[in-house]
């Protein structure tokens, strides 16, 4: 049933973007491409319009027994049983009146009956097509690359995901038989009029293009208006979710009125889009009833002329009546459901827009899995810079909400020049430098994080790039600075990442982490649940759940930026204690203010402004004048055979 699309992306692709003109012209397409590309299976959709044109011809057949009564009351109309019916009734006049009713009663049955369970089926389409875009957004949003996830608005990204994919959902469940149903209607009217007579069709003729008009004047300014509104509901959902993932902030500053004032404004714009779409959906209503009444009044004029003169019978003149009404019904429903079209539209922009998005970093068909590395690290003469995934204009406009800010125009300078250097299996190296200077990106290169714009990021003698993205970042740990724990419980935190985990495997990774007898504390100990953030555990005991789920990864290479940042000394000594285990005989990159940390390296790299300034072990470096002296201080510091060397001088602030 599910559609995920997990097709390997071709480079080709990754730069096939339309233009945004040609987006433009292919609005009403590309929302039908989507809806064919993810609906599912076929069957609720064939018996539903099946069941939809049974509704449309037993809708079209309910005026003619009330029309035959009619005549057959006022005398202009034989009985049934001259038309051949069997005698059921020995009142042949009572009888006639009594079989009218029946049909009346069963067209009307089976009328409702196909509506409903159209409605059904069409639910059933619907809702698997909403289900199928979810799931395969969901898989896109996880392969997007990081240049698109550092500019998005998660806010925004949230509603296409839930509110935009809704409104399609929707579109097919309330709105799909309705338009259609109304369409079928039009039409069988149209042909049941120009059978009866041509006079009276002709003024229908003239009413469909008149309708198909306003139709469309008042459908163009209801799109524009959805697509603003859709755009402002993202913004305010970005500014909802930006609010609350900093709310310490946000509270500690007091500057909630601030955002308040912010959200209000948004929430303000938004209710004005929604009030601009009801006054024209009342606008468009209103010019539909007044056109209606003026079309009834002229076919009743025509119609008591073409009776006067013996044309046709008042019988007929009702009937006339009823098909017209017919006419204007559907055509009303398809004025309110036309909006829901321009939602649409809006809604399946949005969501194409991100399906169709390519991630920059992803398997190429040449790709392949990689073995169990060594964990020879090499950067060979790496040049990089941080470019958005979201500059184009197809990408950043205002009908269709922000998904980020790309700064527009700026030609991204370097943030790494020429960057090489090389790491033996199991050797750790210290990458350190002023704020700025390209640490994290180097350490982000690692895992593939962001491809490098020139030079090769190799392990084991291979580019990175010949692997599989799967098989190379379960080779690759990284212990960042924010540990990122899941709602879940701490056994399931520690074995994110793995496939098979089993407790005993857990407690191991987790005494090595120093994480083991805190964890014993907790209420449930390993099948504690840890909330959202996890917030409360301390900095210190989130960082050695970390390094636990790095323990039980047991990769060969291992990335570790700033561990201990932001820990107080004895939090950050149990850290450095349990990374000493961790790092020791895997390949370690180490970027950190830490002097303890640092003293673990058995080299240090000195990077500035992208470049590598200074290189060799921490014992020599301290002893020679530069960067490295100035940050860390005199000729204490040792390599490696000094890991125990329990100075607590820390870094000279210049982060
Ligand atoms: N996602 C990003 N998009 C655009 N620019 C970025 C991004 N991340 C970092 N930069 C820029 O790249 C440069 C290097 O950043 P990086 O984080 O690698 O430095 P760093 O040496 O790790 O700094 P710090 O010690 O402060 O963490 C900086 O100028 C930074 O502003």
């Amino acid at each position: 049933m599910v559609a995920v699309d997990t097709r390997v992306e071709t480079p080709s692709e990754q730069t096939r973007r339309p233009s945004p003109r040609h987006a433009k012209q292919s609005d009403t397409s590309r929302a039908f491409a989507l809806i064919r590309r993810y609906h599912g299976a076929n069957r609720p959709f064939v018996v539903g319009l099946l069941l939809l044109v049974l509704e449309a011809v037993t809708a079209v057949l309910e005026p003619f027994p009330i029309a035959y009564a009619t005549d057959f009351v006022a005398g202009k109309a034989p009985s049934l049983r001259e038309h051949g019916f069997p005698a059921v009734l020995s009142n042949e006049r009572v009888e006639t009146i009594v079989l009218l009713g029946l049909a009346i009663i069963l067209i009307a049955a089976v009328n409702k009956g196909a509506d409903s369970l159209s409605e059904v089926f069409l639910a059933r389409g619907g809702r698997e097509l909403g289900y199928n875009i979810r799931v395969t957004m969901y898989d896109r949003l996880q392969k997007l690359s990081m240049a698109f996830h550092d500019k998005r608005r998660t806010g925004d990204v949230l509603t296409r995901v839930t509110g935009d994919v809704l409104v399609v959902e929707e579109f097919i469940v309330d709105s799909l038989s309705n338009i259609v149903a109304s369409a079928l209607l039009l039409v069988g009217s149209l042909v049941a009029l120009v059978m009866r007579s041509w006079q009276v069709a002709l003024v229908a003729v003239v009413i469909v293009p008149v309708l198909a008009l306003v139709a469309n004047y008042f459908s163009l300014r209801l799109k524009r208006f959805s697509k603003d509104q859709r755009a402002k509901e993202g913004d305010l959902a970005s500014t909802a979710q930006e609010m609350l993932s900093s709310i310490r902030l946000v509270q500690s500053y007091g500057r909630g009125h601030v955002d308040l004032e912010n959200f209000s404004r948004q929430s303000d714009q938004s209710m004005r889009a929604s009030l601009r779409i009801a006054t024209v959906q009342a606008q468009f209503s209103f010019a539909i009833a007044v056109f209606e009444g003026l079309t009834i009044a002229g076919v009743v004029w025509l119609s008591f002329w073409l009776v006067e003169t013996g044309v046709v019978t008042p019988g007929t003149l009702v009937l006339f009546v009823l098909l017209i009404q017919n006419m204007f019904k559907p055509s009303r429903k398809i004025v309110s459901e036309w909006y829901k079209v321009g939602k649409l539209i809006a809604s399946t922009e949005r969501i194409a827009e991100l399906l169709e998005r390519q991630p920059t970093v992803q398997d190429t068909p040449l790709s392949r899995p990689a073995p169990r590395l060594d964990g020879r690290l090499s950067f060979t003469d790496v040049t990089f810079s941080y470019r958005s995934e979201l500059d184009g204009s197809e990408h950043e406009t205002t009908t269709t909400g922000t998904l980020g800010s790309p700064a527009a125009g700026a030609v991204p300078r370097p943030v790494l020049d020429g960057i090489t250097f090389s790491a033996e299996p199991g050797e750790v190296v210290a990458l350190i430098g002023s704020s700025g200077a390209g640490k994290s990106t180097v350490a982000q290169l690692v895992a593939r994080l962001y491809d490098p714009d020139s030079g090769v990021v190799a392990i084991d003698g291979t580019d990175v790039r010949e692997f599989t993205l799967a098989s190379l970042r379960s080779q690759v740990s990284l212990v960042l600075q924010e540990t990122l724990l899941l709602t879940g419980t701490v056994a399931e935190n520690i074995a994110y990442g793995i496939d098979e985990p089993d407790p005993e495997r857990i407690e191991r990774a987790a005494r090595l982490a120093q994480a083991h007898e805190f964890i014993e504390r907790l209420p449930l100990g390993y099948q504690t649940v840890l909330g959202e953030r996890a917030s409360t555990l301390s900095g210190g005991q989130r960082q050695r759940l970390a390094i636990a789920r790095a323990f039980i990864r047991d990769a060969p290479v291992l990335v570790l930026d700033e561990p201990t940042t932001g820990l107080d000394p004895e939090a950050s000594a149990q850290v450095i204690q349990a990374l000493r285990t961790l790092i020791d005989g895997t390949t370690t990159l180490v970027i950190s203010h830490d002097v303890e940390l640092v003293r673990c390296a058995d080299r240090v790299l000195v990077l500035d402004q992208g470049r590598i300034v200074q290189e060799g072990s921490p014992g020599t470096l301290a002893q020679s004048s530069g960067t490295f002296a100035e940050l860390f201080g005199g000729p204490a510091s040792a390599g490696r055979g000094d890991r125990t060397g329990g100075s607590a001088d820390r870094s000279r602030g210049y982060a």
